[in-house]
C-alpha cells in the first residue's frame, strides 16, 4: 500500500532558487515511443512525463504491454524517443547519434538484469571490470576500485571466482558492482530480484537500500508489490500512458522490510530443522 502524494510539480516553483532545487538524474517530458510494424502503428509510449532527483528510488510498474520495457530502453540509451525528450544530466537522448547514445550508454548508465548478463570466462573482480574496459581504462586505480566494489557487495572473499562458482545471488552482487564501476547517472534494474528466492531477494533489495542510502539513484521494474514498496517512489504505467506516481510512505518502506525479513527468518528456520 502506498500513500498518494504528487512528487514532481510540472513547472519550478518561484520560491525555490536553482541551488536549492534538487539536481535531477533524468527527466522525461512528453516521451512518446512508437513503432511501426507493416502498416500498423505500435503507440508503446504515449506522452510520459516525470523526473528522477539525484538520490531517488524508484520502481516501474504496470501491466503486461503498458511500455516499461519502452521506458527502460529509453533510459538505458538503447532506443531513441519517437518524440519528447528524456535528459540525462544537460544531454537530450532525443538528439544524439547513434555513436553518443553508446558511449553515453557505457560511461553513465549502470544496467542490472534478472538474468545478470555475466561473462563466463571472466573472474568476479574482471567482470566488475568490463564497463572500463570498453573506455581503455584498466589501470591499476581501475583495478583497485573493482576489488573494492567487489568487497561492498559482500564478495571480497570471491575475488577470483568465476560466474559459475557462485550462486545466483552471488552473480547478481557481481552485477550490482559492475553496474556502479562507471560511477553512473543512476543504476537501471529490469526485474534484478526476478531470478531470486526469497532469501537471496532480501540480500540483494539490501544491497539496493544502502546504495540509496549512500545517495545513489536506483531506478527498477518489477512486477512484484513487496519489491515495489522497498522503493521510495512508485510510476505506474497503464497503455503506454503515466498512470500513478505514488511516494511510498517511510512506513510502507518500513513495514515491507520487516516482512521480507520474518519471511526470510521463518525460511532459515524451517531450512535448520
Ligand atoms: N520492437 C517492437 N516492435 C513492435 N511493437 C513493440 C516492440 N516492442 C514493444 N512493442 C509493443 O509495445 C507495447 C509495449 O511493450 P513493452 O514491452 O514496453 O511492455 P511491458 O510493459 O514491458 O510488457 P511486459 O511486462 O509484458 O514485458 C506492446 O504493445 C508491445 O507489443
Amino acid at each position: 500500500m502506498s500513500i498518494s502524494e504528487p512528487s514532481q510539480t510540472d513547472s519550478p516553483s518561484p520560491f525555490i532558487s536553482d541551488a536549492e532545487r534538487p539536481k535531477l538524474a533524468t527527466s522525461i517530458r512528453d516521451l512518446q515511443k512508437h513503432y511501426v510494424l507493416k502498416s500498423e502503428v505500435v503507440r508503446a509510449l504515449r506522452g510520459v512525463s516525470f523526473d528522477v532527483p539525484e538520490g531517488d528510488y524508484v520502481a516501474i510498474m504496470g501491466p503486461s504491454g503498458s511500455g516499461k520495457s519502452t521506458l527502460l530502453n529509453l533510459l538505458g540509451c538503447l532506443d531513441k524517443p519517437t518524440s519528447g525528450s528524456l535528459l540525462l544530466g544537460n544531454d537530450d537522448i532525443a538528439l544524439m547519434t547513434d555513436n553518443e547514445l553508446a558511449e553515453i550508454r557505457s560511461r553513465r548508465i549502470g544496467f542490472v538484469f534478472q538474468s545478470y548478463n555475466l561473462i563466463q570466462q571472466l573472474t568476479v573482480v574482471e567482470n566488475i571490470q568490463v564497463p572500463l574496459y570498453y573506455q581503455g581504462a584498466m589501470g591499476s586505480k581501475q583495478h583497485r576500485r573493482s576489488v573494492e566494489l567487489a568487497q561492498r557487495v559482500g564478495l571480497g572473499d570471491r575475488l577470483d571466482h568465476r560466474p559459475s562458482q557462485l550462486s545466483g545471488g552471488q552473480q547478481q552482487r557481481v552485477a550490482i558492482a559492475r553496474s556502479l564501476v562507471n560511477d553512473p547517472y543512476f543504476v537501471l534494474a529490469d526485474e534484478p530480484t526476478g531470478n531470486l528466492d526469497s532469501v537471496t531477494t532480501e540480500e540483494i533489495l539490501t544491497i539496493f537500500d544502502e546504495l540509496n542510502d549512500e545517495g545513489r539513484t536506483i531506478i527498477l521494474v518489477t512486477h512484484e508489490d513487496d519489491v515495489a514498496e522497498r522503493a521510495k517512489r512508485v510510476v505506474r504505467l497503464k497503455d503506454g500512458k503515466l498512470h500513478r506516481d505514488d511516494v511510498n510512505s517511510p512506513a510502507v518502506r518500513q513495514a515491507a522490510r520487516e516482512t521480507q525479513r520474518e519471511t526470510v527468518a521463518q525460511l532459515v528456520k524451517e531450512a535448520n530443522l
